[in-house]
């Protein structure tokens, strides 16, 4: 047997690569980080080249780091930000313009357009999601109406769609496999979840040639092999998902009820409901799980924009900090926010508000709130948000979730898990490994190649690290709540011309 699974994680703002063994362990790790373009205010692009470069070079690295060759690796499977839109030449391969990714909001008034027609439930019993500038779709339309000359080759055939797994997949197969998996395909806006296809009336309506699409499969087969030209001999490409369905598959969530909250770049709370999609009535989306053994899993989602990412904010723009990590260290200075509350509404607003136009806003600031306060505000604004989509999934499942799984970078942060025990007055409990992401995608392609057996063979690898429980009274939770809803208020519509 193989030593290793390989699990690509090409995230917003970092790719990594990790070897997992059979119990799960971390081998290996290697991580870049790649650059991020703001053209415009609310406008947000990668280089796909440079995703590819970064994913390349970090694989090659952590196979280097355990003197790893291809035979050693069973299978690679790959995780991904989701949504962001990737087009590019089928001939020679050159992408026709930055992707777009999925904080970019530059269609929202295409959105509103779609909104005004009356499509909302349209969208979303035949894709499950809501209408809004994150999804590919619009993204995709705008790069074929945008690029001079895109739309005529798209429709010649010479242009090819995909988001960054589907990008990865035929970068690493040299051309030679187009697929795209059911948990990324349900992000982009024109995939019929129950039905498991391009929707024709949603391509026809935001006029979308079929040709350039890739082929939807289970997250779990295997799609080819990477060309023994990047590793030395080949290695089957068995596993793709979406990070945070990723994720959800990662933390053994299998059952009907079983959820996780992810806090990377974004925070993303997902609750597996099964084999039949429920829809949202609360703000939140419907998405699929994973495909996989001939079946579908569902999923409910409530997508937070900006959750790590407002700590970046804090030590690359406001520069109150060196590293992500100082935070905790920083807000511990001050025993509260000294009624400061900071509303991360950088993009928009996702669930439950929904408000493409939100900006970000900070209130209540005296003449005594210092940095300290805001760091604090800032990281307790996390916390707060997650509450909000916790609500709304109660509200829609009618599940009150015993206890939180969480995993991501930022969940490295104890006083930020803390917060989040005491502000939704429950448990969280993290894992001994956080990369769940990863871990995910590798189990996914394991599975496929019959590295693990089956779904129960890995149920044993997942583990408590620690359980943070709920420290503060009703009337505390009560009233910093209530003044969080007061706050986010403030964000509302902010970017809407007068
Ligand atoms: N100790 C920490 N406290 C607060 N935020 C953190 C901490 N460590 C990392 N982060 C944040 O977590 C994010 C990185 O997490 P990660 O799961 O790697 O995200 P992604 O997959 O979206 O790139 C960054 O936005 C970073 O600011
Ligand atoms: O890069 P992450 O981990 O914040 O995930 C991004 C999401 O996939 C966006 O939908």
């Amino acid at each position: 047997m193989a030593k290793y699974i390989m699990a690509l994680d090409a995230g917003t703002t970092s790719n990594r690569c990790i070897l997992f063994n059979e119990k799960g362990e971390m081998c290996s790790v290697a991580q870049k980080e790649f650059t991020q373009y703001f053209p415009k205010p609310g406008w947000v692009e990668h280089d796909a080249e440079e995703i590819w470069s970064t994913q390349l070079e970090v694989a090659k690295e952590a196979m280097a780091n355990v003197g790893a060759t291809a035979a050693d690796i069973g299978a690679i499977g790959i995780t991904n930000q989701r949504e962001t839109t990737i087009v590019w030449d089928k001939n020679t391969g050159e992408p026709i313009h930055h992707a777009i990714v999925w904080q970019c909001r530059r269609t929202s008034e295409y959105c509103d357009s779609l909104k005004a027609k009356g499509l909302v439930d349209t969208f979303r019993q035949k894709t499950g999601l809501v209408i809004d500038a994150y999804f590919s779709g619009t993204k995709l339309k705008w790069l074929l109406d945008n690029v001079e000359g895109a739309r005529e080759r798209a429709e010649r055939g010479e242009l090819l769609f995909g988001t960054v797994e589907t990008w990865l997949i035929w970068k690493l197969t040299q051309g030679q496999v187009h697929v795209t998996d059911y948990s990324n395909a349900s992000r982009t806006l024109m995939f019929n979840i129950n039905t498991l296809e391009w929707d024709e009336d949603i391509l026809k309506e935001l006029n979308i040639p079929k040709c350039m699409l890739p082929e939807p499969k289970p997250s779990s087969c295997v799609y080819g092999e990477a060309n023994p030209v990047f590793f030395g001999g080949p290695i089957p490409i068995a596993g793709a998902a979406g990070d945070q369905q990723a994720a959800l598959f990662g933390q053994t969530c299998f059952t009907a009820g079983e959820a996780k909250n992810t806090y990377g770049t974004g925070c993303f709370l997902l609750m597996n409901t099964g084999e039949k999609p429920v829809f949202s009535k609360n703000g939140l989306v419907t998405t699929i799980a994973w495909g996989l053994d001939g079946k579908v899993n569902y999923a409910l989602e409530g997508s937070i924009f900006v959750a790590g990412a407002s700590i970046q904010w804090l030590r690359d723009e406001m520069r109150f900090i060196d590293s992500s990590p100082d935070s905790e260290y920083m807000a511990r200075k001050v025993k509260d926010t000294n009624g400061c509350y900071v509303v991360p509404a950088f993009t928009g607003l996702g669930a439950p508000y929904w408000d493409q136009y939100a900006r970000g806003t900070i209130v209540g600031i005296t003449r005594g709130v210092n940095k300290y306060h805001i760091i604090r505000a800032t990281l307790e604004s996390l916390a707060y948000q997650v509450n909000d989509v916790l609500a709304a999934m109660k509200a829609d499942s009618g599940i009150d979730l015993a206890a939180l799984k969480v995993d991501g970078g930022a969940s490295a942060n104890n006083l930020l898990m803390q917060m989040q025990a005491d502000i939704s007055n429950a448990p969280v409990n993290r894992p001994m490994c956080v990369e769940t992401t990863a871990m995910g995608a590798a189990y996914l392609a394991g599975l496929a190649v019959g590295y693990w057996a089956s779904k129960e063979d890995v149920l044993q690898n997942w583990a408590i690290d620690r359980t943070f429980t709920p420290e503060i009274t009703d009337e505390e939770r009560n009233k910093k709540v209530r003044m969080w809803k007061k706050a986010v208020t403030y964000s509302f519509n902010w970017a809407k011309e007068d």
